[in-house]
């Protein structure tokens, strides 16, 4: 615990490859397509009223060397009203582009998500095992935000101010073209200054999406573990872990935020400057008599109609490239190669299921006359497993007969859940192949397999929903009467009964609030709803008490004995539902036997039983209990 406690947790496995900010963008199209008129629209609308900004100095010019000069009350209350008209109509035209962006960018968010929550769900178990769910849920929310908002301000807003600045530096150099060169001198710096901006800025803003990623990984862990971390007193130090990552990005946050002020200093600075000398210039000149004083005024007002546009590049530019990494992160996920329905020879499977005739083999194969779950020269390696090691599991050779419930043990570590995993096709085997009932799991889609096999973990997870949505999960199209059979087999009606729903109790995030035991039943009654043929359970019975454990091995029995079963088993009373015993022993199976055979001739396996708590006692209490 100390050890988790304390470290920190990874970020994503991959190493971000940085594209440049605008080919990163870019892989947003397909999600704004669908909005794209909406989204040019506003564009539009927003090119529009920064224009009409820009025609305010022009009027002003008229009204100063016109009416002004001319002492004419009338045209100055004329011009006094145009400027208020075009006011009015740039404030007009800036509120009607935030409302036409509202309501598609929301859609583009959720379409994104929605697309990235489908994507995860169907990737396979190597990949979770790989990344911290912390990195997946900062992707899904912080990541998707600052898309949105990217594309509702800093998209339009670098197109507008760049059509502004255009537009305002041709009206500039039209008025007074000497005036204006000296006002538009600083641009090829600042653009310099920009750029080695933009590359520093990159790098901060990956770094810090990333520690937010970690951060959210030991919020969520914090939570999830919070009965561990009281129980073991740990509060302290994982509050120094939490701390220590806060203070990374503290520093990473404060890093972008000296980085933006620098180029917001050199961005205000050096245009003001400018303007300061144009003025200077152009004062003179009006003294001297060459510029009027309205050409003067409109000159320095359109510059100064250009502020605000120069002035935002700096956090526009950094805006942009927070949503360049958020997309570089959000493909991350989406780029990872989903599992395909279809059977590992790309074959769909046929919909049987199977009853020993059907195909997957060659003829005269034995494999395909035995019926039930056979594994041939199985051998597994995890895909992040390191090279030199040898593979989880070796050459597998196991038969388990139509009907028969097999009991897998072995020492912590020898691969009984690695190899329950294959059945499932949680993970393909890396070499040999599983047979069901003649035909190859490879060639079966996951959905055929996963109708054949049901499942049960040693670690019951429960959904933040009902009973009845957390059982009938079990089994598509399974009714009421098929939930009230399961939960009588998992001796779970008892309990469910009396919860203040019943069947419709919401049962909470994890099931936390019930207790081991019932959520095991009640995970176990999600493995049986759907009658399977091929029933997995890893350790169901670990979380239960000596009295409720009796009760489900009784109704265990009765399941176990319509379907082929293989049961990973730590403790007698559980080895003592199966017909044999398979012993697995450093990734390979060593003997198989009944229970007292291999009690009597293997050394191992015997080590293993008497050294499980209370199982001599226990082995000699079952030993009057029919074993069939
Ligand atoms: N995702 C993974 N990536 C790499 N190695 C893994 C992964 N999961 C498990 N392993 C390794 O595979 C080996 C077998 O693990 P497995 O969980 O199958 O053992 P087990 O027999 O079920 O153990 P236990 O009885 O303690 O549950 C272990 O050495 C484990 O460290």
């Amino acid at each position: 615990m100390a050890d988790t406690a304390q470290t920190t947790p990874q970020t994503a496995p991959t190493t971000p490859l940085r594209r440049s900010a605008v080919r990163s963008l870019l892989r947003l199209w397909p999600f704004v397509r669908p909005v794209r008129t909406r989204l040019f629209l506003a564009a539009f609308v927003a090119v529009l009223a920064s224009c009409i900004g820009l025609v305010i100095p022009l009027v002003l010019k008229w009204l100063v060397d016109g009416p002004v000069t001319e002492r004419d009350p009338g045209g100055t209350w004329l011009g006094g009203g145009y400027l208020l008209l075009l006011g009015i109509a740039e404030a007009l035209l800036f509120g009607v582009r935030r409302v036409l962006v509202a309501r598609p960018l929301a859609s583009v968010e959720a379409a994104m998500r929605e697309a990235l929550y489908r994507h995860i769900q169907r990737l396979p178990v190597a990949f979770h095992d790989r990344w911290a769910s912390g990195q997946l849920l900062s992707r899904a929310t912080t990541d998707l935000q600052l898309l949105r908002m990217f594309l509702a301000f800093p998209l339009v807003f670098l197109l507008v101010n760049g059509a502004t600045i255009l537009v305002g530096c041709v009206l500039l150099l039209a008025q007074r073209w000497s005036l204006g060169l000296v006002l538009l001198a600083p641009v090829l710096p600042l653009m310099v200054m920009c750029s080695v901006f933009e590359a520093k800025y990159a790098v901060a803003a990956r770094r810090a999406q990333d520690q937010v990623g970690d951060l959210t990984t030991v919020v969520e862990e914090s939570v999830l573990g919070i009965r561990i971390i009281k129980g073991f007193g740990r509060h302290r130090s994982q509050a120094r872990a939490f701390k220590e990552l806060t203070h990374r990005l503290r520093t990473t946050e404060l890093h972008k935020a000296r980085l933006l002020a620098a180029i917001w200093c050199v961005i205000t600075t050096l245009p003001e400057i400018a303007i300061g000398a144009t003025l200077v210039l152009g004062t003179v000149q009006v003294a001297d008599d060459a510029l009027s004083a309205g050409t003067l005024v409109a000159f320095l007002s359109t510059a100064l109609a250009l502020r605000w546009p120069v002035d935002s590049i700096g956090f526009l530019l950094a805006m942009s490239n927070e949503a360049a990494t958020a997309t570089d992160r959000y493909f991350e996920v989406m780029d990872e190669k989903a599992v395909t329905d279809e059977g590992r020879d790309g074959a769909v499977g046929s919909g049987e299921t199977g009853s020993g005739q059907a195909g997957g083999g060659e003829a005269g194969d034995p494999a395909r006359a035995a019926g039930g779950l056979v594994f041939e020269g199985v051998e597994f390696r995890y895909p992040d497993a390191a090279e030199d090691t040898p593979p989880t599991l070796r050459g597998i050779d196991l038969h388990i007969r139509p009907g028969e419930t097999m009991a897998l043990v072995g020492a912590t570590g020898s691969g009984k859940t690695t190899l329950t995993a294959l059945v499932p096709r949680l993970y393909d085997p890396t070499a040999g192949r599983i047979t069901v009932d003649g035909r190859d799991l490879a060639s079966l889609s996951r959905d055929e397999a996963r109708a054949l096999v049901a499942v049960a973990f040693e670690e019951p997870t429960l959904f933040s929903a009902t009973v009845a949505e957390n059982v009938l999960m079990g089994a598509e199209g399974a009714q009421e009467a098929d939930l009230l059979r399961a939960l009588r087999v998992a001796q779970a009606d008892g309990f469910v009964g009396a919860l203040p729903e019943g069947t419709a109790t919401q049962v909470g995030e994890q099931g936390l609030s019930l207790s081991g035991g019932q959520r095991q039943r009640l995970a176990l009654a999600r493995a049986v709803v759907g009658r399977p043929r091929f029933l997995i359970l890893d350790d169901p019975l670990s979380a239960l008490d000596v009295h409720t454990e009796a009760l489900v091995e009784a109704a265990l029995r009765r399941v176990l004995a319509t379907t082929t079963a293989l049961v990973v088993a730590h403790r007698p009373s559980t080895v003592l539902l199966a017909d044999r015993v398979a012993l697995l022993s450093g990734g390979r199976i060593t003997a198989v036997g009944t229970h007292h055979e291999l009690l009597r001739d293997n050394p191992e396996y015997a080590t293993l039983m008497s050294g499980t708590s209370g199982m001599s006692g226990e082995a000699d209490r079952s030993e009057g209990e029919s074993v069939r």
